[in-house]
C-alpha cells in the first residue's frame, strides 16, 4: 500500500484523486503525529508550515515524492531530496489569482489606510483628517519579477488607470507589449514609481533585493508591498527607511521568520499586516490541494508528473514518445554495468536519428540509473542520477551524431575504466520494440529483457556445442540465442535468454569450459 502524508491542514476535499485511487492509503495530520510511521510515508504534501530538511528526510527512508501544495519551495531542501532521489512537485497556478487579489486588496488597504481606520472605529474614534489616502488612478506601480502573480496584478492595475512598469530579466518585450506594462530597469523601477511590489521567488539573488543601498534610491513616500517571501525586502532597512519618513508605508504578506514576534516593523502605525493569507482562499487550497493530488494518483501509476522542480517537465504526449527510448537507455544501463564489470570513470551516451530529437539528457540520466541500479546501494533515478555520477567522480558524456548505422536511431553507450572500455548500442523500431543491435564491436541482433548470458568466445568448432550441454545437465531451457563475430576464427560472442534465473554454480561451470573468454549473467 502506497502511504501518503497530507501535512499542514491541506483542503480535504482535494484529496480526493487520491483517496479514491486503490492501494493509496492517506494519512491526514502532521510530521509530528505520534500516530503517523513516518518511516513507511512514500508521498508527503505540505503547504509552507513543515520545513522539509535533510533531519526530516533521514526520518523518512520511503519517501519517493514531496508535493508542495503552493508555488514556493524554500521550504524544501531542494539539493538535499535531489540527491536522495525524491521527486519535488508543487501546484504552480492554482493560487495565482488569490495571490494577485490579495496583493491588491493589500495595495488598496494601504493606499487608504483601511486597517488603522478600521481599528480606529472600533476603538470608538471617527478621525476622518487623520485617514486622508491617495488614489491608485494615475499612480506609477513597479511591480518586480512578472511571472504569474505579477502579470495577475498588473492586469489589475491597469484596470484602475495605474501605468505598470515592470523589472523582470527574464522578460520578454512581446510579453511585456501584451500585458501593457513598461519593461524597465530595477534602476528606473526604483526611481520612477509610486508603488514598488515584489513578486519574485526568494533566491540568493533576490534576497535583500531591496536593501538599505536599492532603497535609498527610491522616491521619497514611495509605498512598498511583500505578498511574495520575507527577506526580499531586507526588514531592518525597511523600518529604518519608514521611520525616517522616505518610505510612507508598507503591506507585508510575509516575514522572513513566521510568525514574526515581537518585530520592529509591528511597531510601526504604516506598515499593515496579514499573517501569509495570500493563498489562503477556499478556491486557491482546493486548487492546489487538487492539483498535488493528481500528480502524486500520476507519479504512483508511473505516468511522468507535469511540474516536477527536479526533473524535465514533460507533457504527456512527450512522455509516451520518449518512454520506448526511456525504457531502452536504462536497459542498457544494465547491460553496460554488468559486461564492464570493472570500474568506471567515464560514461558517454551517443544519440542518432530520432533518438537525438528526444530530451536527451533525460535518456542519460535513465542509463546511469540502470547502470548504477546493482552496483551501489543508494536508489538511483533520474532525480539523482547526474549528482551520484559526480559524487563518484564519473565523467558524464553525452553526445549526438548523424551516423544511425543504418537504422532510424541508435543509443550508444560508451564505459571506460581501469583501462578497458565496453561499448553496446541499442535502437527502438517502431511497432517492433527495442533491439541491441551492438556489443564490444560485435554485431548481434536481441531482445533486451529477461535472464541474459553474454559470452565471449573464441570462435572454434564445438563451443556452442559444450555450452549447450552444460544447460542441458542443469535442465535449463534456452529461450532464445544470437551469435555474432568479427571473423572466421576469432572472438566470438553468444547472448542466451532465459525463462528463469540461472544456478549460480551451472554459470561457474560454463566459465571452466575451454575456449570461453568471458561470461556475464544479466537479469533485465
Ligand atoms: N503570499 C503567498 O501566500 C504566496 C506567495 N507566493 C510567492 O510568490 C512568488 C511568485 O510566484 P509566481 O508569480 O507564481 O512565480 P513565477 O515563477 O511565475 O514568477 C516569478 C517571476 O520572478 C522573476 N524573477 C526571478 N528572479 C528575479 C530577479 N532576480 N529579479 C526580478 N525578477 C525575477 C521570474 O523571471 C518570474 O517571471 C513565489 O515564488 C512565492 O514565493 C506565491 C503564492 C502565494
Ligand atoms: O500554503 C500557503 O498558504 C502559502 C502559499 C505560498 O506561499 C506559496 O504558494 O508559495
Amino acid at each position: 500500500m502506497f502511504q501518503v502524508l497530507a501535512a499542514d491542514s491541506i483542503k480535504e476535499e482535494g484529496l480526493q484523486p487520491l483517496l479514491e485511487q486503490d492501494g493509496i492509503q492517506v494519512h491526514i495530520g502532521s510530521v509530528d503525529s505520534a500516530s503517523i510511521d513516518l518511516q513507511k510515508i512514500d508521498a508527503l504534501i505540505v503547504r509552507s508550515a513543515t520545513k522539509v530538511t535533510s533531519e526530516l528526510l533521514d526520518r523518512m527512508p520511503s519517501l519517493k515524492i514531496v508535493g508542495r501544495a503552493g508555488v514556493g519551495v524554500d521550504n524544501i531542501d531542494i539539493a538535499e531530496a535531489t540527491k536522495r532521489g525524491i521527486i519535488i512537485v508543487n501546484a504552480p497556478d492554482g493560487n495565482t489569482i488569490s495571490t494577485a487579489e490579495h496583493t491588491f486588496a493589500m495595495m488598496s488597504a494601504l493606499m487608504r489606510n483601511i486597517p488603522q481606520a478600521h481599528a480606529s472605529v472600533k476603538n470608538g474614534e471617527w478621525k476622518r483628517n487623520k485617514y486622508i489616502g491617495n488614489e491608485l488612478y494615475g499612480k506609477t506601480l513597479g511591480i518586480v519579477g512578472l511571472g504569474r502573480i505579477g502579470s495577475e496584478l498588473a492586469k489589475r492595475a491597469r484596470a484602475f488607470g495605474m501605468s505598470v512598469k515592470v523589472y523582470d530579466p527574464f522578460l520578454t518585450m512581446e510579453r511585456a507589449e501584451v500585458l501593457g506594462v513598461q519593461l524597465s530597469s530595477f534602476d528606473e523601477v526604483l526611481a520612477e514609481t509610486d508603488i514598488i511590489s515584489v513578486h519574485t521567488p526568494l533566491t540568493k539573488e533576490t534576497k535583500g533585493l531591496l536593501n538599505e543601498k536599492t532603497l535609498s534610491q527610491t522616491k521619497k513616500g514611495v509605498y512598498l508591498l511583500n505578498c511574495a517571501r520575507g527577506g526580499i525586502i531586507d526588514e531592518i532597512a525597511l523600518a529604518h527607511y519608514i521611520e525616517k519618513g522616505h518610505v510612507a508605508g508598507a503591506a507585508l504578506d510575509v516575514f522572513e521568520v513566521e510568525p514574526p514576534g515581537d518585530h520592529p516593523l509591528l511597531k510601526l502605525d504604516s506598515v499593515i499586516t496579514t499573517p501569509h493569507l495570500g493563498a489562503s482562499t477556499k478556491e486557491a487550497q482546493l486548487n492546489v490541494a487538487t492539483q498535488v493530488a493528481r500528480e502524486i494518483s500520476t507519479f504512483f501509476e508511473n505516468k511522468p508528473v507535469a511540474n516536477s522542480i527536479n526533473l524535465p517537465a514533460m507533457s504527456k504526449e512527450i512522455y509516451e514518445k520518449i518512454q520506448p527510448y526511456h525504457q531502452l537507455a536504462k536497459e542498457m544501463g544494465k547491460i553496460v554495468s554488468e559486461c564492464h564489470n570493472k570500474g568506471i570513470s567515464e560514461l558517454t551516451a551517443t544519440y542518432s536519428g530520432t533518438a537525438a530529437e528526444l530530451e536527451t539528457s533525460f535518456l542519460t540520466k535513465a542509463l546511469l540509473a540502470g547502470f548504477f541500479e546493482n552496483r551501489i546501494d543508494v536508489k538511483v533515478n533520474e532525480v539523482n542520477a547526474i549528482h551520484i555520477a559526480k559524487e563518484r567522480g564519473i565523467m558524464v558524456g553525452e553526445k549526438v551524431t548523424g551516423n544511425s548505422f543504418g537504422y532510424a536511431n541508435t543509443i550508444t553507450v560508451k564505459a571506460s575504466g581501469d583501462g578497458e572500455t565496453f561499448t553496446a548500442r541499442g535502437t527502438y523500431i517502431e511497432h517492433y520494440g527495442p533491439r541491441i543491435v551492438s556489443l564490444d564491436g560485435f554485431n548481434i541482433d536481441f531482445h533486451p529483457s529477461g535472464n541474459l548470458l553474454y559470452i565471449q568466445h573464441m570462435d572454434r568448432p564445438g563451443v556452442i556445442g559444450h555450452v549447450g550441454k552444460v544447460l542441458g545437465d542443469h535442465e535449463v531451457n534456452i529461450a532464445t540465442m544470437q551469435v555474432g563475430r568479427k571473423e572466421a576464427g576469432g572472438e566470438a560472442i553468444m547472448v542466451l535468454s532465459f525463462d528463469r534465473p540461472l544456478p549460480d554454480e551451472m554459470v561457474d561451470k560454463l566459465k571452466s569450459l575451454q575456449d570461453i573468454v568471458t561470461i556475464n549473467s544479466i537479469i533485465l
